[in-house]
């Protein structure tokens, strides 16, 4: 449905996007993760037809979306981005903003389709509030309901989770999922937040400086990371040389220079395993995550149950040995 191919872009010799290629389908939802200055924005803003790309284009059903240097309207009808600062008119309320979407629309549909989707993104208690009147999860809200209202094909969220507490990110969660469902939409959000990627999206990339370096199903990518810094943006993890594998109770490898990432919850606390030092220990609710020095240089991840455990005491943890992933670089 949209295809991006080869897009780049370079603001005064810093190369913001380098040659992404990336394609998007209905019903499917596409999370792009990346550090701060990956280019993540820069990306969303070309496949959404707002920024011009230096090369490479962006296609919607075979059809190419030109740059806004090239038409006096910028954007492309079936083409909603959701900007990380909502851009809500602040004079109107909720529902005059949910409205002038629809703006072209005969009235008796507008108003049930308003009703719809106010009922649907949980503002009708707040629809005759201006913008400022709310809470920034009834904004971010506000904000996709006004970019879905007429049923665009294909819906970018720039960081739609990252001033949401708990409750919201799981209200607009379950809306992409109800989106993608019902209408086909195909949904691309970019994040920095690996958890919100890895349990919403059916894809995901990973950008880095620009460029995408890896793409695939979450839980592909999460076991098996092709970088260090993939490894690293989708989750918790260690990453040490091979060479101090026997540290782990493992056998030598071949390759010691080689890095090899172990996700927590393949490093269990076992009396037959090695023993270490708890050096840190933190509280998640339903576990603890932990910390457990081998050595000098090897500091291993944990993840326990167990509410008996204290810094600084003795420890043995037991890797699991087909859980090891060597990683490129
Ligand atoms: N209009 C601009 N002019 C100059 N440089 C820019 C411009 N927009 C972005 N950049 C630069 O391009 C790079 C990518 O920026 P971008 O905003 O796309 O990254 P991001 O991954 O979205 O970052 P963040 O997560 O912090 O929003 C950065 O180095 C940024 O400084």
């Amino acid at each position: 449905m949209l295809q991006a191919t080869h897009l780049t872009k370079t603001y005064g010799g810093i190369a913001a996007v380098r040659s992404v290629s990336i394609e998007l389908k209905p019903g499917e939802i596409v999370a792009l993760v990346g550090a701060s200055g990956s280019g993540k924005s820069t990306l969303l803003s070309m496949l959404a037809g707002l920024t011009d790309a230096d090369s490479g284009d962006v296609r919607i059903q075979g059809e190419r979306i030109p740059g806004p240097s090239e038409v006096l309207v910028p954007g492309h009808d079936a083409i909603r981005l959701v900007h990380q600062e909502y851009q809500l008119m602040p004079n109107v309320s909720v529902r005059e903003n949910i409205t002038y979407a629809l703006r072209f629309f005969e009235k008796n549909y507008r108003d049930f389709r308003v009703n719809e989707l106010l009922t649907l993104c949980r503002l009708t208690d707040v629809q005759d509030r201006l913008p400022r009147q709310v809470s920034g999860g009834e904004k971010q809200r506000t904000a996709i309901a006004r970019a879905i209202a007429d049923k665009p094909a294909i819906l970018l969220l720039d960081e739609p989770f990252s001033h949401l507490d708990l409750p919201n990110r799981l209200i607009v969660r379950d809306l992409l999922f109800d989106l993608v469902r019902s209408e086909s939409t195909a949904c691309l959000f970019v994040t920095h937040d690996s958890s919100d990627a890895l349990s919403i999206a059916n894809q995901l990339g990973i950008l880095r400086d620009g460029r995408l370096i890896q793409f695939g199903t979450p839980t592909d990518i999460y076991r098996q990371p092709a970088t260090s810094y993939a490894a690293r943006m989708t989750g918790l993890v260690t990453i040490v040389k091979a060479k101090h594998l026997p540290v782990l109770g493992l056998p030598a490898s071949d390759h010691p220079e080689t890095l090899i990432c172990l996700r927590p919850e393949h490093v269990h606390l076992d009396d037959s395993g090695v023993e270490g030092q708890l050096r840190a220990l933190f509280f998640k609710g339903s576990h603890y995550e932990l910390e457990v020095e081998l050595s000098r240089y090897v500091c291993l991840r944990a993840l326990s149950t167990r509410n008996d455990l204290q810094i600084g005491q003795r420890v043995r943890i037991r890797v699991d040995e087909k859980a090891v992933w060597k990683l490129n670089r």
